[in-house]
Protein backbone atom coordinates (compact mmCIF):
# COMPACT_ATOMS: atom_id res chain seq x y z
CA UNK A 1 0.00 0.00 0.00
CA UNK A 2 2.91 2.38 -0.79
CA UNK A 3 1.83 4.26 -4.06
CA UNK A 4 -1.27 6.06 -4.70
CA UNK A 5 -2.27 3.55 -6.68
CA UNK A 6 -2.57 0.91 -4.39
CA UNK A 7 -4.46 3.25 -1.83
CA UNK A 8 -7.28 4.12 -4.32
CA UNK A 9 -8.06 0.30 -4.17
CA UNK A 10 -11.80 0.06 -4.40
CA UNK A 11 -13.77 -0.22 -0.87
CA UNK A 12 -15.79 -3.77 -0.50
CA UNK A 13 -18.98 -2.52 -1.54
CA UNK A 14 -18.01 -1.57 -4.86
CA UNK A 15 -15.66 -5.04 -5.77
CA UNK A 16 -17.05 -7.45 -7.78
CA UNK A 17 -17.88 -11.15 -6.07
CA UNK A 18 -15.25 -13.17 -6.50
CA UNK A 19 -14.93 -16.67 -4.66
CA UNK A 20 -11.79 -18.42 -5.01
CA UNK A 21 -12.33 -22.45 -5.69
CA UNK A 22 -11.10 -24.78 -2.45
CA UNK A 23 -7.69 -26.01 -1.93
CA UNK A 24 -8.22 -29.66 -3.08
CA UNK A 25 -5.06 -30.83 -1.15
CA UNK A 26 -2.34 -32.56 -2.56
CA UNK A 27 0.19 -36.10 -1.83
CA UNK A 28 2.26 -35.04 1.62
CA UNK A 29 5.44 -34.04 -0.07
CA UNK A 30 7.62 -34.39 2.87
CA UNK A 31 10.74 -33.22 0.77
CA UNK A 32 8.86 -29.79 0.78
CA UNK A 33 8.16 -30.13 4.24
CA UNK A 34 11.66 -30.81 5.24
CA UNK A 35 13.25 -28.22 3.06
CA UNK A 36 10.80 -25.02 4.67
CA UNK A 37 13.20 -22.82 6.73
CA UNK A 38 12.44 -19.76 8.90
CA UNK A 39 14.92 -17.40 9.77
CA UNK A 40 14.31 -15.77 11.92
CA UNK A 41 16.57 -12.09 12.49
CA UNK A 42 15.73 -11.46 8.70
CA UNK A 43 11.80 -12.20 9.36
CA UNK A 44 11.85 -9.86 12.22
CA UNK A 45 14.02 -7.39 10.57
CA UNK A 46 11.33 -7.25 8.10
CA UNK A 47 8.35 -7.17 10.24
CA UNK A 48 9.64 -4.75 12.73
CA UNK A 49 9.75 -1.79 10.24
CA UNK A 50 5.87 -1.95 9.26
CA UNK A 51 4.25 -0.83 12.33
CA UNK A 52 6.26 2.60 12.06
CA UNK A 53 5.57 3.17 8.13
CA UNK A 54 2.80 5.43 6.77
CA UNK A 55 1.27 2.55 4.97
CA UNK A 56 -2.14 4.16 4.12
CA UNK A 57 -2.69 8.04 3.19
CA UNK A 58 -5.10 9.71 6.01
CA UNK A 59 -7.51 10.15 2.87
CA UNK A 60 -7.52 6.83 2.23
CA UNK A 61 -7.45 5.05 5.56
CA UNK A 62 -11.24 5.29 6.09
CA UNK A 63 -11.52 2.94 2.72
CA UNK A 64 -9.10 0.44 4.19
CA UNK A 65 -10.64 0.49 7.71
CA UNK A 66 -14.29 -0.16 5.64
CA UNK A 67 -12.21 -3.24 4.02
CA UNK A 68 -11.04 -4.65 7.20
CA UNK A 69 -14.70 -4.28 8.55
CA UNK A 70 -15.48 -6.43 5.71
CA UNK A 71 -12.91 -9.16 6.24
CA UNK A 72 -13.58 -9.51 10.07
CA UNK A 73 -14.80 -12.77 11.19
CA UNK A 74 -16.84 -11.18 14.59
CA UNK A 75 -15.92 -13.23 17.75
CA UNK A 76 -17.10 -14.30 20.68
CA UNK A 77 -16.12 -17.65 22.44
CA UNK A 78 -16.63 -17.11 26.09
CA UNK A 79 -17.98 -19.73 28.71
CA UNK A 80 -20.67 -17.22 29.40
CA UNK A 81 -21.72 -16.80 26.13
CA UNK A 82 -26.03 -16.81 25.46
CA UNK A 83 -28.31 -16.77 22.60
CA UNK A 84 -28.93 -12.94 23.70
CA UNK A 85 -25.05 -12.28 23.05
CA UNK A 86 -24.44 -13.65 19.99
CA UNK A 87 -28.11 -12.15 18.89
CA UNK A 88 -26.48 -8.52 19.54
CA UNK A 89 -23.40 -9.47 17.69
CA UNK A 90 -24.62 -10.59 15.14
CA UNK A 91 -26.72 -7.46 14.08
CA UNK A 92 -23.63 -5.55 14.56
CA UNK A 93 -22.07 -7.96 12.33
CA UNK A 94 -24.76 -6.99 9.10
CA UNK A 95 -24.66 -3.43 10.48
CA UNK A 96 -21.04 -2.96 11.11
CA UNK A 97 -21.05 0.90 11.18
CA UNK A 98 -23.56 2.99 12.31
CA UNK A 99 -25.58 4.07 9.20
CA UNK A 100 -25.35 8.15 9.48
CA UNK A 101 -21.54 7.65 9.77
CA UNK A 102 -21.53 4.98 6.30
CA UNK A 103 -23.59 7.67 4.50
CA UNK A 104 -21.07 10.02 5.08
CA UNK A 105 -18.20 7.95 3.76
CA UNK A 106 -20.27 6.83 0.61
CA UNK A 107 -20.78 3.32 1.62
CA UNK A 108 -23.03 0.93 1.74
CA UNK A 109 -23.86 -2.94 2.07
CA UNK A 110 -20.77 -3.18 4.52
CA UNK A 111 -20.83 -6.20 6.89
CA UNK A 112 -18.52 -8.38 8.75
CA UNK A 113 -17.13 -11.42 7.10
CA UNK A 114 -18.71 -14.00 9.50
CA UNK A 115 -19.49 -14.65 12.97
CA UNK A 116 -17.60 -16.80 14.84
CA UNK A 117 -18.61 -18.88 17.77
CA UNK A 118 -18.65 -22.18 19.55
CA UNK A 119 -21.09 -24.78 18.45
CA UNK A 120 -23.86 -24.29 20.80
CA UNK A 121 -24.43 -20.75 19.76
CA UNK A 122 -24.35 -22.03 15.84
CA UNK A 123 -28.27 -22.18 16.17
CA UNK A 124 -29.02 -18.81 16.88
CA UNK A 125 -26.41 -16.81 14.69
CA UNK A 126 -27.89 -18.76 11.73
CA UNK A 127 -31.36 -17.87 12.62
CA UNK A 128 -30.37 -14.17 13.42
CA UNK A 129 -28.24 -14.11 10.10
CA UNK A 130 -30.56 -15.51 7.91
CA UNK A 131 -30.95 -13.72 4.62
CA UNK A 132 -28.13 -11.55 5.23
CA UNK A 133 -25.43 -14.09 3.33
CA UNK A 134 -23.29 -13.75 6.45
CA UNK A 135 -21.61 -16.97 7.05
CA UNK A 136 -21.54 -18.53 10.79
CA UNK A 137 -18.01 -19.96 11.60
CA UNK A 138 -17.75 -22.27 14.14
CA UNK A 139 -15.00 -23.08 16.37
CA UNK A 140 -14.46 -27.25 16.62
CA UNK A 141 -12.65 -29.83 17.51
CA UNK A 142 -12.08 -29.54 20.96
CA UNK A 143 -11.29 -25.92 20.40
CA UNK A 144 -9.21 -24.99 22.30
CA UNK A 145 -6.55 -27.53 23.16
CA UNK A 146 -7.97 -30.39 20.49
CA UNK A 147 -7.09 -32.55 23.13
CA UNK A 148 -10.47 -34.72 23.36
CA UNK A 149 -11.06 -38.34 21.70
CA UNK A 150 -10.54 -37.87 17.64
CA UNK A 151 -14.04 -39.17 16.98
CA UNK A 152 -15.85 -36.56 19.06
CA UNK A 153 -13.62 -33.98 17.19
CA UNK A 154 -14.83 -34.98 13.70
CA UNK A 155 -18.34 -35.43 15.27
CA UNK A 156 -18.29 -32.41 16.41
CA UNK A 157 -17.42 -31.21 13.09
CA UNK A 158 -20.70 -32.96 11.59
CA UNK A 159 -22.71 -31.41 14.06
CA UNK A 160 -21.78 -27.93 13.73
CA UNK A 161 -22.34 -28.77 9.72
CA UNK A 162 -25.43 -29.89 10.40
CA UNK A 163 -26.54 -26.94 12.80
CA UNK A 164 -26.12 -24.46 9.77
CA UNK A 165 -21.80 -23.56 10.18
CA UNK A 166 -20.80 -22.72 6.78
CA UNK A 167 -16.78 -21.89 8.04
CA UNK A 168 -15.56 -24.76 10.49
CA UNK A 169 -12.48 -23.53 12.29
CA UNK A 170 -10.33 -26.77 13.81
CA UNK A 171 -7.32 -26.76 15.72
CA UNK A 172 -4.88 -29.06 15.16
CA UNK A 173 -3.03 -31.39 17.55
CA UNK A 174 0.31 -29.72 18.63
CA UNK A 175 1.89 -32.54 19.77
CA UNK A 176 2.42 -33.84 15.88
CA UNK A 177 4.08 -30.64 15.27
CA UNK A 178 6.46 -30.67 18.45
CA UNK A 179 7.35 -34.33 17.35
CA UNK A 180 7.64 -33.88 13.64
CA UNK A 181 4.92 -36.14 12.82
CA UNK A 182 3.82 -34.76 9.93
CA UNK A 183 2.35 -37.69 8.28
CA UNK A 184 -0.25 -37.37 11.67
CA UNK A 185 -0.78 -33.66 11.40
CA UNK A 186 -1.58 -34.41 7.33
CA UNK A 187 -3.78 -37.52 8.14
CA UNK A 188 -5.60 -35.37 10.92
CA UNK A 189 -6.32 -32.24 8.79
CA UNK A 190 -7.22 -34.65 6.06
CA UNK A 191 -9.93 -36.75 8.15
CA UNK A 192 -11.48 -32.85 9.50
CA UNK A 193 -11.33 -31.61 5.83
CA UNK A 194 -13.54 -34.03 4.24
CA UNK A 195 -15.59 -34.16 7.71
CA UNK A 196 -16.45 -30.54 6.78
CA UNK A 197 -18.15 -31.69 3.46
CA UNK A 198 -19.04 -28.43 1.86
CA UNK A 199 -18.24 -26.47 4.88
CA UNK A 200 -15.06 -24.71 4.33
CA UNK A 201 -12.31 -25.29 6.78
CA UNK A 202 -9.43 -23.39 8.48
CA UNK A 203 -7.20 -24.92 10.25
CA UNK A 204 -6.02 -23.52 13.69
CA UNK A 205 -2.19 -23.99 13.76
CA UNK A 206 -1.66 -22.37 17.82
CA UNK A 207 1.63 -20.86 16.43
CA UNK A 208 2.16 -19.35 19.95
CA UNK A 209 2.52 -23.27 20.94
CA UNK A 210 4.63 -24.75 18.19
CA UNK A 211 8.31 -23.73 19.64
CA UNK A 212 9.48 -22.55 16.53
CA UNK A 213 9.17 -20.26 13.18
CA UNK A 214 10.38 -23.10 11.16
CA UNK A 215 7.66 -25.62 12.47
CA UNK A 216 5.00 -23.08 11.71
CA UNK A 217 6.54 -22.85 8.48
CA UNK A 218 6.15 -26.67 7.68
CA UNK A 219 3.06 -26.99 9.48
CA UNK A 220 0.94 -24.20 7.52
CA UNK A 221 2.10 -25.97 4.36
CA UNK A 222 1.14 -29.94 5.45
CA UNK A 223 -2.25 -28.29 6.39
CA UNK A 224 -2.53 -26.64 3.36
CA UNK A 225 -1.36 -30.49 1.38
CA UNK A 226 -4.26 -31.81 3.30
CA UNK A 227 -6.67 -29.30 2.09
CA UNK A 228 -6.91 -26.89 4.13
CA UNK A 229 -8.96 -23.83 2.99
CA UNK A 230 -7.90 -21.03 5.40
CA UNK A 231 -4.53 -21.22 8.07
CA UNK A 232 -5.04 -19.48 11.13
CA UNK A 233 -2.68 -18.39 13.48
CA UNK A 234 -4.12 -18.54 16.69
CA UNK A 235 -7.44 -19.45 19.06
CA UNK A 236 -7.36 -16.11 21.37
CA UNK A 237 -6.72 -18.33 24.30
CA UNK A 238 -3.28 -18.96 23.60
CA UNK A 239 -0.28 -17.25 25.82
CA UNK A 240 0.92 -15.47 22.28
CA UNK A 241 -1.55 -15.16 19.53
CA UNK A 242 -1.68 -13.55 16.01
CA UNK A 243 2.07 -11.46 15.44
CA UNK A 244 3.67 -10.11 12.28
CA UNK A 245 6.62 -12.12 12.09
CA UNK A 246 4.40 -15.27 12.49
CA UNK A 247 2.21 -13.72 9.66
CA UNK A 248 4.95 -12.96 7.81
CA UNK A 249 5.98 -17.07 7.70
CA UNK A 250 2.45 -18.14 7.44
CA UNK A 251 1.61 -15.57 4.25
CA UNK A 252 5.26 -16.83 2.47
CA UNK A 253 4.17 -20.29 2.81
CA UNK A 254 0.40 -19.64 1.31
CA UNK A 255 2.86 -17.62 -1.59
CA UNK A 256 4.92 -20.89 -1.89
CA UNK A 257 2.14 -23.04 -1.87
CA UNK A 258 0.39 -21.52 -4.68
CA UNK A 259 3.37 -20.94 -6.64
CA UNK A 260 3.69 -24.43 -6.98
CA UNK A 261 0.05 -25.51 -7.21
CA UNK A 262 -2.13 -22.57 -8.33
CA UNK A 263 -4.44 -22.87 -5.63
CA UNK A 264 -5.14 -20.06 -3.66
CA UNK A 265 -5.36 -20.77 0.41
CA UNK A 266 -6.57 -18.01 2.91
CA UNK A 267 -5.04 -16.46 5.96
CA UNK A 268 -6.57 -15.88 9.46
CA UNK A 269 -4.81 -14.23 12.10
CA UNK A 270 -6.60 -14.42 14.83
CA UNK A 271 -6.19 -13.18 18.78
CA UNK A 272 -4.92 -10.11 20.29
CA UNK A 273 -5.78 -7.58 17.33
CA UNK A 274 -7.84 -4.98 18.89
CA UNK A 275 -6.17 -1.59 16.97
CA UNK A 276 -7.24 -0.38 13.92
CA UNK A 277 -4.41 0.66 12.95
CA UNK A 278 -3.01 -2.62 13.70
CA UNK A 279 -5.47 -3.70 10.96
CA UNK A 280 -3.94 -1.65 8.57
CA UNK A 281 -0.61 -3.44 9.10
CA UNK A 282 -1.94 -6.47 8.50
CA UNK A 283 -3.55 -5.35 5.38
CA UNK A 284 -0.25 -3.92 4.22
CA UNK A 285 1.65 -7.17 4.86
CA UNK A 286 -0.62 -9.15 2.52
CA UNK A 287 -0.92 -6.36 -0.06
CA UNK A 288 3.16 -6.73 -0.05
CA UNK A 289 3.60 -10.05 0.57
CA UNK A 290 0.85 -11.85 -1.76
CA UNK A 291 -0.98 -9.00 -4.11
CA UNK A 292 -4.73 -7.39 -4.21
CA UNK A 293 -6.26 -10.73 -4.73
CA UNK A 294 -5.65 -11.95 -1.04
CA UNK A 295 -7.74 -8.71 0.35
CA UNK A 296 -10.99 -9.98 0.09
CA UNK A 297 -12.93 -12.03 2.55
CA UNK A 298 -12.92 -15.11 0.79
CA UNK A 299 -9.19 -15.13 1.27
CA UNK A 300 -8.24 -13.15 4.14
CA UNK A 301 -9.74 -12.51 7.81
CA UNK A 302 -9.09 -11.20 10.91
CA UNK A 303 -10.18 -13.07 13.90
CA UNK A 304 -11.19 -11.03 16.68
CA UNK A 305 -14.13 -10.20 19.16
CA UNK A 306 -12.80 -6.06 20.03
CA UNK A 307 -11.48 -5.00 16.26
CA UNK A 308 -14.63 -3.85 15.13
CA UNK A 309 -15.52 -1.04 17.74
CA UNK A 310 -11.85 0.89 17.88
CA UNK A 311 -12.26 0.64 13.91
CA UNK A 312 -15.50 2.26 14.15
CA UNK A 313 -14.61 5.22 16.77
CA UNK A 314 -11.99 5.78 14.21
CA UNK A 315 -14.30 5.91 11.42
CA UNK A 316 -16.59 8.30 13.41
CA UNK A 317 -13.23 10.53 14.59
CA UNK A 318 -12.81 10.45 10.30
CA UNK A 319 -16.15 11.89 9.78
CA UNK A 320 -16.87 13.96 13.08
CA UNK A 321 -13.21 14.91 13.59
CA UNK A 322 -13.90 13.91 17.27
CA UNK A 323 -13.55 10.76 18.92
CA UNK A 324 -16.53 9.00 20.84
CA UNK A 325 -16.54 7.64 23.98
CA UNK A 326 -15.64 3.77 23.37
CA UNK A 327 -18.71 2.28 25.23
CA UNK A 328 -20.76 3.81 21.88
CA UNK A 329 -18.70 1.07 20.28
CA UNK A 330 -19.08 -1.67 22.90
CA UNK A 331 -20.21 -5.36 20.28
CA UNK A 332 -17.32 -5.91 18.77
O1 LIG B 1 -10.50 -16.47 16.60
C1 LIG B 1 -10.65 -15.44 17.21
C2 LIG B 1 -10.06 -15.13 18.51
O2 LIG B 1 -10.48 -16.01 19.49
C3 LIG B 1 -10.38 -13.73 18.92
O3 LIG B 1 -9.42 -13.30 19.83
P1 LIG B 1 -9.56 -11.86 20.54
O4 LIG B 1 -10.69 -12.01 21.52
O5 LIG B 1 -8.24 -11.66 21.18
O6 LIG B 1 -9.87 -10.84 19.52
Amino acid sequence: MQTEQANRTAVPSQLPQAIEPRNPGMPLDMDWVRGAQANRSAIERRTASLPGRRSVKKEFQAAWLCRAISCIDLTTLAGDDTEGRVRRLCAKAKQPVRPDLLEALGMQGLTTGAICVYHDMVPAAVTALKGSGIPVAAVSTGFPAGLSPFHLRLAEIGESVAAGAAEIDIVISRRHVLTGNWQALYDEMKAFRAACGEAHVKAILATGELGSLRNVARASLVCMMAGADFIKTSTGKESVNATLPVSLVMIRAIRDYYERTGIRVGYKPAGGISKAKDSLVYLSLIKEELGDRWLRPDLFRFGASSLLGDIERQLEHYVTGAYSASWRHAAG
